[in-house]
């Protein structure tokens, strides 16, 4: 059984964050764990507060998983504060963490921000570069790079802004363009489209939280990043269009689309 660490942030209703990444590590039928970084406090409609986990604690919870569990892959969520994130790269890099998947959270979809704006450099200095791949959409995109991305041409150039940075490949995640959504592969070399039609819904809760936990589960199971890409693509739009009204808001993705049903065995 391969084995997926997420560390990020708990969404107490259910959507995103640590639940978004377990459920869709079991749909991968791999082994899923958690560091726990903050508590919040939120539903379909909002965040209405956040209790950060201390440093030393995170560092912990990585330790004492490193320490016993081999780990096939990370995936990177939440991370709101300086120390926070200090203490995850020096663990991550003291285990020599393998296939890392970095969504840089910075605001969810009701607008609250969830990265401290002081932690963005610390973000970019000591995370980014330890990374596999980095899978930050538009607006998040922007704020790494300084640029304005209004079209696939300012996706590709900020995907290339991002690779100097040092991650060994970024995804550039094109949900809120105004067109059918195309991410973009940049591997340093050259750009891979990943294209899907729109699905016309309001349900996109922990949309990034399961295409980057789907990529973390795929490299865990031995897909070469473009195929691990891919078949996350295929797996976040099939969550995507079975997204469940649940609450009165932004609506959670459905992760009923198992490994047996890729396998053709229900
Ligand atoms: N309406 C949609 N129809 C089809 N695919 C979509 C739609 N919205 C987003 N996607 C896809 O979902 C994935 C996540 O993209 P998105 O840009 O929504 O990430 P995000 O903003 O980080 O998500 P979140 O903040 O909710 O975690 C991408 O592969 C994107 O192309
Ligand atoms: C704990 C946590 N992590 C990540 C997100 C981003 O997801 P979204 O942008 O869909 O709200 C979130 N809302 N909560």
């Amino acid at each position: 059984m391969k084995k997926v660490l997420t560390i990020a942030g708990s969404d107490s209703s259910g959507g995103a964050g640590i639940q978004a990444d377990l459920k869709t590590m079991s749909a991968h039928g791999v082994f899923g764990m958690s560091v726990i970084t903050a508590v919040t406090a939120q539903n379909t409609q909002g965040v209405f507060g956040i209790q950060d986990i201390s440093p030393q604690m995170i560092a912990k919870q990585i330790q004492a998983i490193y320490e016993d569990i081999e780990v096939d892959a990370v995936k990177i969520g939440m991370v709101s504060q300086v120390d926070t994130i200090q203490a995850i790269a020096q663990q991550l890099l003291k285990y020599q963490a393998k296939n890392i998947v970095l969504d840089p959270v910075m605001v969810s979809k009701s607008g609250f921000h969830l990265l401290n704006p002081e932690a963005k450099n610390s973000l970019i200095n000591q995370l980014i570069p330890l990374v596999t791949v980095i899978t930050p959409n538009l607006p998040e995109a922007e704020v790494i790079t300084g640029l304005t991305i209004e079209s696939e041409k300012d996706m590709e150039e900020a995907a290339k802004a991002i690779f100097i940075m040092g991650p060994q490949y970024v995804l550039i995640k094109g949900g809120h363009l105004e067109s059918d959504p195309v991410d973009l592969l940049y591997d340093g070399k050259a750009i891979q489209r990943f294209s899907t039609k729109r699905i016309a819904t309001k349900n996109t809760h922990g949309t990034g939280c399961t295409l980057s936990s789907a990529i973390a589960s795929n490299l865990a199971l031995g897909f070469p990043i473009t195929e691990a890409v891919k078949l996350a693509k295929e797996y976040i739009t099939v969550a995507i269009e079975n997204a469940l009204s649940i609450g009165k808001g932004v609506g959670p993705t459905h992760h009923f689309y198992s490994l047996y049903q890729r396998a053709g065995l229900e």
